[in-house]
């Protein structure tokens, strides 16, 4: 079944330039797909389009359906009513998830009594669960902490365990693991990678590194300056790239690869 259709996004600028052309692809329930291209080329614009949370100016044409829902011209009541239940979103800084003000523990209170009518110790057991399961240790003291007190690693965890929360049927990620250490990122995919599947979530996962998209996704889109290149299974795209464009992707992604080969064979 089919839990987003995007057909025909174009997203134009204030100004008319237009940031993302004639963008249409599926995503369907319990799929992964990738968001692939370089910087700029209008993945993070997508997926906020695909949330109804294009920047003030930007405007959207085409048709998004998010589980029957139609997003693109949808009143921000109904857009409410979808983020965190049909879809959630986790970013690359999760700091712009999170309150610096509130403490942890109440941020992934609030998305989980909505969703589950929890209240009292019932939900305090709920956050140390939703802590527990995205493995933060000490989820007791987690949940106390504010968000400047716990790592950078932590928080992004923390960020997911607030998407998983309302047990959304999409999880869009976007450079989930960008900002995060190398030896942090592997153990992050990893995790995500874990519970989507024991959840059989869909996935968009947004990246320009093609190497942490294969990990993640079964098909990828790859995009450039706004429009779709090429679309296909991961490993199709890998093995036997279409385009000029995918193939300089492959390329750049095994130099880094044989790069940190050399280095770690020294
Ligand atoms: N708030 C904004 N106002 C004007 N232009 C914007 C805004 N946000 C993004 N853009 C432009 O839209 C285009 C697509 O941006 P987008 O952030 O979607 O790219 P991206 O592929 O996600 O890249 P990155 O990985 O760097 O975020 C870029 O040319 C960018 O300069």
């Amino acid at each position: 079944m089919t839990l987003l259709d995007v057909r025909g996004l174009t997203v134009t600028a204030a100004d008319g330039r237009t940031l993302v052309d004639d963008l249409s692809f599926t995503v369907a329930s319990g799929e992964r797909l990738g968001l692939i291209g370089e910087s700029g080329s209008g993945k993070s614009l997508t997926t906020l389009a695909v949330l109804g949370l294009l920047p003030d100016g930007m405007t959207a044409t085409g048709g998004i359906d998010l589980a029957g829902t139609r997003i693109v011209g949808a009143t921000e009541k109904t857009l409410t009513s979808v983020r965190g239940r049909d879809a959630a979103v986790v970013f690359q800084e999760p700091l712009t998830a999170l309150d610096p003000l509130m403490r942890v523990g109440r941020q992934i209170a609030e998305p989980l009594r909505r969703h589950t009518g929890l209240r009292g110790p019932g939900l305090r057991d709920a956050v140390r669960d939703a802590l527990a399961q995205v493995r933060l240790p000490e989820p007791e003291r987690i949940a106390r902490a504010f968000p400047h007190e716990i790592s950078g690693g932590q928080r992004q965890r923390v960020a997911l365990a607030m998407a998983l929360a309302c047990a959304p049927r999409l999880l869009i990620a976007d450079e989930p693991t960008t900002a995060l250490d190398v030896s942090v990122q592997a153990e992050m995919l990893d995790l995500l990678d874990t519970l989507v599947r024991e959840r059989e979530m869909a996935v968009l996962f947004v990246s320009h590194d093609l190497a942490v998209v294969a990990r993640v996704t079964d098909r990828a889109l790859v995009m450039k300056d706004g429009r779709a290149v090429e679309e296909g299974p991961v490993h199709t795209l890998i093995r036997s790239p279409r385009e000029e464009y995918t193939e300089a992707l492959v390329a750049s992604a095994r130099r880094l690869q044989s790069a940190l080969d050399l280095r770690s064979a020294r």
